[in-house]
């Protein structure tokens, strides 16, 4: 086909199911500017309706077999935020020891939560026991029903970020401790701790690089026709 009709084909093809160019912008925005939040939460609580509207984009995630392994559990007492803020605490001091000499120093700058500030921590649960035994899709892999759960997280964090709310996914924690607070059920996984309010302002590029941890990878160092030969780590 030629390189005209091709082009020609593609923009009928978009025209019957693509959304107008402001809604597309729109979307494009929101996934370019989303934000990781840690240290510019304000403790304005959150309407409720808003709340339901992120919790509504997260529900609305694709999951494997339809089998939405999902929970959501509100997190707004300052006791609570404040036990998992521990766990956080000791956690870090672990990972600290990880790294080495100027690396080391390098992570102990960085803020890494935002459980205390941001008014509301959601934590997003999976249940591989959610559907059944045998789910379509997941015989063959697991870990699938992770997978799903973090489809809805991040529904949650770019419709945060339309809203003009700020998210901070924290990981670093031994899961047990966090899961004993909330007296989540032992077969039940946390996939996410999410940090959720109002924020004084987002950085345009993520703060890690900002704060020269690490820079955005090329796309085009990380993207190959088939035949890929595999590369080391970078
Ligand atoms: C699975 C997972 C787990 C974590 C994160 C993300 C994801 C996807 N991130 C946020 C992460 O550092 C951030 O997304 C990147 O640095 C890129 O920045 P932006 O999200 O683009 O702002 C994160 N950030 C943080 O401060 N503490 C944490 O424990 C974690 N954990």
């Amino acid at each position: 086909m030629a390189k005209l009709d091709l082009a020609a084909e593609c923009d009928a093809l978009a025209e019957a199911g693509a959304f107008s160019s402001d809604e597309r912008a729109a979307v494009y925005r929101a996934i370019q500017t989303r934000r990781d939040v840690r240290s510019q939460f304000l403790p304005t609580p959150l309407p409720d309706d808003l709340v339901q509207r992120l919790l509504n984009a997260a529900h609305s995630a694709p999951s494997v077999g339809f089998m939405q392994p999902w929970n959501f559990i509100l997190v707004r007492k300052p006791e609570t935020r404040a036990r998992v803020a521990q766990a956080f605490a000791r956690a870090n001091a672990e990972a600290a020891a990880m790294f080495e000499d100027e690396r080391q120093a390098a992570y102990l700058r960085l803020k890494l939560e935002g459980i205390e500030q941001a008014p509301l921590s959601i934590c997003v649960t999976c249940d591989p026991t959610r559907g059944g035994r045998v789910i379509l899709g997941r015989t063959h892999n697991l870990r699938m029903d992770a997978y799903s759960t973090v489809c809805a997280v991040q529904n949650l964090w770019l419709a945060a970020r339309a809203e003009g709310v700020g998210v901070g996914w924290v990981s670093i924690f031994h899961e047990d401790e966090v899961k004993a607070c909330l007296g989540i059920p032992t077969h039940v996984q946390i996939i996410a701790w999410l940090c959720v309010g109002f924020v004084d302002r987002l950085y345009t590029e993520p703060e890690l690089a900002l704060k020269g941890w690490r820079q955005r990878l090329p796309l085009e160092e990380l993207v190959f026709e088939e035949g890929w030969q595999g590369e080391g780590g970078r």
